[in-house]
This record gives C-alpha cells, sequence and structure tokens, in this order.
C-alpha cells in the first residue's frame, strides 16, 4: 500500500489560528519553526532560558521572546526543541508545572518519549513533527518559497484534535509544500538516529575523510584532495537528489560510471552491511541512548575530543582556505 502524502490543499492551518505556539530553544530547527510559523501567519512565542544569548537574535527576527515557564503558560501548543540531551531536565523544571490539560506537547524529534525519559500528563496531546533536514535549511527553503518534507506521528490525543494539530503544525513550518508523511514516534526516532550514524553523517564525513587522507598520503596536493572527495560531493548529490541514481549516471563520463559500479561495492563491502544492521540493533534496543545520555552526564568528554581532532584536521584546515576564496559559498551565512 502506497503511504498517504500530506500537502498544503489536504491541510487546514486555521486549526491553529486562534492558538499561541510556543517555541522552546532558538537553535537550528527552534529558529526556523519560529519563523516559518510566523510568515504562516500564527501566533508565535519563543521560549529562553534566564541569560539565553539567543534572545537578542530572536528579538532582531522580530520574534516575541519569554522565558520557557512563562512560553509555556502563553502557549496552546508547546514545542520543545532544545537538544534531546536537555530535554528531560527543562521539562521536569520549566514545562511540566504549566502545561495544563487541553494544551499540546511537540517535539521535532521522538528521542525522549520513544526511550521513555519525558512522561507527558494523560490531558495533554502530544506529537512530533520532524522535518527531514537540518533547521537552517528548513528556513532558507520556505524563505525561496519551497519546502522540506517532514513526517508526523501522534503520541497521546487527549483533545481528539492532536492529529489535526500536528498537520497545521507541519504545513505551518512549510513541510506540507513538499509533501509529509504520518509516522510513529518509534518509527521516526529508529529511522532518524539510523540515518545520522550510517549515511548521513557518520558514513558520508567517514568517507569523505578517508578518501581525502588517502590521496594526500599518497603525495597529492591537498586542494585537489579536496575538491575530488569534499566539494565535489554535493555537485554529485545534487544530481541525485534532482534525477536520482539514474540521472546522475547520466551526466557522468562512462569512465566515471564504469568505476562506480566496479569500485563502489568494494568500499561499502558486505561488512559494512552487517555493521549498519549491528547499527540499527543496538538503536532499537536502546543501547545507543543509553550510551548517548551517559556521554552527556559526564560532560561530554568524547564528543569534545573528537569535535578537536576534526577542528585540526587537515581536511577542515585546506577547507576552510578554499571555501573562503568562493565567495558564492561564503554568501550564505547561518544565521543563528
Ligand atoms: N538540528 C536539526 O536540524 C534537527 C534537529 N531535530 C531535533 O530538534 C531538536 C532540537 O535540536 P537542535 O535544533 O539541533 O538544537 P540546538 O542544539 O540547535 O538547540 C540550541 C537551543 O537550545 C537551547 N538550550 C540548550 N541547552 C539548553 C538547556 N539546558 N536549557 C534550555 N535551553 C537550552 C539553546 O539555548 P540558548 O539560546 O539560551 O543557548 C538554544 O536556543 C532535537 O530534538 C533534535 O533531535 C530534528 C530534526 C533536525
Ligand atoms: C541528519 C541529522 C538530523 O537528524 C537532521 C538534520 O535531520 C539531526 O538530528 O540533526
Ligand atoms: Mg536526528
Ligand atoms: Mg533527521
Amino acid at each position: 500500500m502506497t503511504a498517504k502524502m500530506y500537502y498544503d490543499a489536504d491541510v487546514n492551518l486555521s486549526i491553529l489560528a486562534d492558538k499561541t505556539i510556543a517555541i522552546i530553544g532558538y537553535g537550528s530547527q527552534a529558529h526556523a519553526h519560529a519563523q516559518n510559523l510566523r510568515d504562516s501567519g500564527l501566533e508565535v512565542v519563543v521560549g529562553l532560558r534566564e541569560g539565553s544569548p539567543s534572545r537578542g537574535k530572536a528579538l532582531a527576527a522580530g520574534l516575541r521572546v519569554a522565558t520557557i515557564e512563562e512560553a509555556t503558560q502563553q502557549g496552546d501548543v508547546v514545542m520543545l526543541l532544545i537538544p534531546d540531551e536537555h530535554q528531560p531536565a527543562t521539562y521536569e523544571q520549566s514545562v511540566a508545572p504549566h502545561l495544563t490539560a487541553g494544551k499540546a506537547l511537540a517535539f521535532g524529534h521522538g528521542f525522549n518519549i520513544h526511550f521513555g525519559r519525558i512522561t507527558p500528563p494523560e490531558g495533554v496531546d502530544v506529537f512530533l513533527v520532524a522535518p527531514k533536514g537540518p533547521g537552517h535549511m528548513l528556513r532558507r527553503v520556505y524563505v525561496e518559497g519551497a519546502g522540506m518534507p517532514g513526517i508526523f506521528a501522534v503520541h497521546q490525543d487527549a483533545t481528539g484534535q492532536a492529529r489535526d494539530i500536528a498537520l497545521a503544525y507541519a504545513r505551518g513550518i512549510g513541510c506540507t509544500r513538499a509533501g509529509v508523511l504520518e509516522t510513529t514516534f518509534k518509527e521516526e526516532t529508529e529511522t532518524d538516529l539510523f540515518g545520522e550514524q550510517t549515511v548521513l553523517c557518520g558514513g558520508l564525513t567517514k568517507l569523505i575523510q578517508t578518501g581525502f587522507e588517502t590521496l594526500v598520503e599518497a603525495g597529492y596536493q591537498p586542494e585537489i584532495a579536496y575538491f575530488e572527495t569534499l566539494h565535489e560531493v554535493k555537485l554529485i548529490v545534487d544530481l541525485i537528489y534532482e534525477k536520482g541514481f539514474a540521472g546522475m549516471r547520466h551526466s557522468i563520463s562512462n569512465t566515471a560510471e564504469y568505476g562506480d559500479y566496479v569500485t563502489g561495492p568494494k568500499i561499502i563491502t558486505e561488512d559494512t552491511r552487517e555493521t549498519m544492521r549491528e547499527t540499527l540493533r543496538r538503536i532499537q534496543a536502546g543501547e545507543f541512548a543509553r550510551e548517548f545520555v551517559a556521554e552527556t552526564e559526564n560532560g561530554y568528554p568524547n564528543m569534545k575530543r573528537w569535535r578537536t581532532e576534526m577542528n585540526e584536521h587537515p581536511l577542515e584546515v585546506v577547507g576552510k582556505k578554499l571555501r573562503g576564496m568562493m565567495p558564492f559559498i561564503q554568501k550564505k551565512e547561518l544565521e543563528v
């Protein structure tokens, strides 16, 4: 059976017309949700912690700003968009005491509900709307008049309107311009963690880094290695994104296409597939979540070390220099 895809015409935005949406946080996702919802004609308040460095940025974007407690009091829908690892403490201290019956608690990712780290009270709706892409791109495509696909799920329907509110929210941030699918918290959480670890972030960056290191180790210029293994990735992925593998392969040379078929399976091997299966098993069993939470509770010792190592890597050093010489890339500054 084909999954139903929801577009603007399928969704009634007016269910949110007389409601206030509290966006908690003003980071990658939150700034995009807040600005897109506001530009869709909805009432938004941004909830920030005391002394937040983001307060000035949200005000400069023309948004109303309050404390997290005040925003939760004012909000009919409270969207929690701070880092997953900090959500339980903020929820307990600042959100839960003001989350009265009839309100909706919303998430951009199902992590804390699915892994049982937040348990909302019975009288509130609980849903997620997860755009399938980074927050900064969610804002960029909305401003360009396009949209980013998204998925939504209802965990708890106390009012009988949770599904309609979730869909209206997805429309407000621009996702129904591209298409929105219904899912569950379990499916969203497990597929999102799997995708970012194996393909989108972990797999891709390690592939690029290893290709770069192999060329540089063999004596080739780092600048050429950078163009070959990183810069050109976007150009190839843009073709895949627009026209699929066949469209990309239509555009490359026969030489490249032959090498692609012959060498690809030697790089991504059956061992890689087994590792992907094991990664998924660990995610499903909650082992990754426990490991990540322990890392954050210990003050991110490994994350800090890995960040520093990568920031100092020759790939990043040469990349910074080369991107500085390409003003068309520099123009696209990130707002938050
Ligand atoms: N990044 C992305 O593109 C995507 C993220 N998601 C999900 O969206 C949610 C938000 O992620 P993301 O946008 O990356 O988050 P960010 O790391 O960008 O969030 C930063 C914001 O969170 C606030 N914040 C951080 N710690 C605390 C705290 N302890 N108490 C109160 N506020 C805090 C910061 O406040 P201050 O401004 O005061 O410093 C800042 O406004 C997560 O559930 C994530 O999984 C889903 C899809 C994609
Ligand atoms: C791919 C990473 C992501 O899941 C996202 C941008 O969709 C995230 O958690 O940031
Ligand atoms: Mg994610
Ligand atoms: Mg994601």
